[in-house]
């Protein structure tokens, strides 16, 4: 074996086929089961979205309703559950949370270990409707708020901002946050899917699975950076230090938050998209400011080092004006992400092969002892 064989970080190394979603950096297009991200950000719902990514079609009116009955049956948190989650620190991170909530809810599922694909199925429907109750839990526990319990009269992304904020916010809110459910929904083999393709192909169960890719997407270089852009804009403070704070981040070698992307390298496919809901948050909350920060920090960084922003970049900004909590950014994306996770599992389940690399050794040489 030769160091030429090594592909660190598997940059560019294709491990499998997949038909959930096709990623391509050359037509900058990002394709779930065939259909433009784009096409479904206009003109669907993240429930129907979801369906089509464990489907492999869209609903149509009557599969619709039936799948939004399921979805809507699961938005209630068991007591269980509330108990671990209020037993948790407040110093503990809100993915953290999220990730041990999940763990108890596979703990509790007697049927955990079952991984018939209709098995698996209902329990991504039902993780579905869960996530979003634990994250407004806990939010709302960290403010000392009442909790509120979910209306089934609401789609799910009103649901969501209901339980967490206690009103549905105006439309162009729901809109932009169902917008930015589907884009963070699926993209290939990232690193937390590929996560769950691995814990999945020791023949796992799903809730090992999901809670392993939610410890994959926290970090910073993957789903954590929508928390971190948040954090950095904190940091610069106004569009006039961008510029100033950039150069002496480049200088001390940070990595910037939101810029940049392992596949697209001309710039990522749904930034478009989640920027324009970006902008009609900053009319709605009359936040321009935080436009100009927005545009002056993504400019500088793009005649400094031409690296373009990702979906986290206009994501954060959105989260915060829709008044979410900056640690809770991340949990957001895993309440959409959790589609496209079990997706893949479910297609790792079809056609396993157990993920198990090489590695070239370059420790010490074989030794004995005394
Ligand atoms: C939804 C998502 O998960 S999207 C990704 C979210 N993550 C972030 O926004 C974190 C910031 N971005 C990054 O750290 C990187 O761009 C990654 C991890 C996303 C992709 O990394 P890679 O594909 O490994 O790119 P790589 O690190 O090889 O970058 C190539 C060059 O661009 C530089 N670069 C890439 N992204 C950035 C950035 N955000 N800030 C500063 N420099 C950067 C690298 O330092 C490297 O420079 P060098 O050749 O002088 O060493
Ligand atoms: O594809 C990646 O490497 C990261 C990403 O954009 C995502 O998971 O949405």
């Amino acid at each position: 074996m030769t160091d030429s064989q090594i592909h660190k970080g598997l940059a560019g190394v294709v491990v499998d086929y997949t038909a959930v979603s096709k990623v391509n950096p050359e037509t900058n297009s990002l394709l779930y089961r065939g259909y433009p991200v784009q096409e479904l950000a206009a003109k669907c719902s993240f429930e129907e979205v979801a369906y089509l990514l464990w489907h492999g079609e869209l609903p149509d009116s009557g599969q619709l309703s039936d799948f939004q009955a399921v979805e809507r049956s699961y938005r209630t948190l068991d007591d269980n559950v509330k108990r671990v989650v209020d037993d948790l620190p407040l110093t503990a991170h809100p993915m953290d949370v999220l990730r041990t909530a999940v763990s108890v809810i596979g703990a509790n599922d007697g049927q955990a270990d079952v991984s018939t694909p209709e098995a698996n199925l209902a329990k991504s429907i039902a993780l579905l409707g869960k996530i979003p109750a634990i994250v407004a839990y806990d939010q709302r526990r960290r403010r000392r708020q009442p909790i509120v319990e979910p209306r089934d009269d609401l789609g799910y992304s009103a649901n969501f901002l209901y339980m967490t904020f206690g009103e549905v916010p105006a439309q162009v809110v729901v809109d932009a946050f169902d917008v930015s459910m589907i884009l963070y929904a699926e993209h290939s083999f990232n690193a937390s899917t590929f996560t769950a393709r691995v814990v999945t192909s020791t023949l796992s169960d799903l809730y090992s699975a999901v809670v392993a890719a939610i410890g994959a997407l926290k970090g910073p270089l993957h789903g954590g950076a929508n928390e971190a852009v948040m954090h950095v804009f904190d940091e610069i403070g106004e569009a006039a230090k961008a510029e100033e704070w950039l150069n002496t981040a480049l200088a001390e070698k940070r990595k910037i938050m939101g810029f940049g992307h392992r596949v697209y390298k001309n710039g990522d496919s749904r930034v478009p998209t989640m920027k324009a809901a970006l902008d009609t948050l900053v009319a709605e909350y009359e936040a321009q400011d935080l436009a100009e920060l927005y545009d002056a920090l993504e400019s500088s960084m793009t005649s400094r080092k031409s690296i373009l922003p990702n979906l986290d970049y206009p994501s954060g900004p959105a989260y915060h004006l829709m008044g979410f909590d900056t640690l809770t950014f991340t949990p957001l994306f895993v309440a959409s992400r959790v589609t496209g996770w079990t997706a893949h599992i479910m297609e790792q389940l079809a056609s396993n092969a157990l993920i198990r690399p090489l590695s070239l050794y370059n420790g010490p040489e074989e030794r004995h002892l005394p």
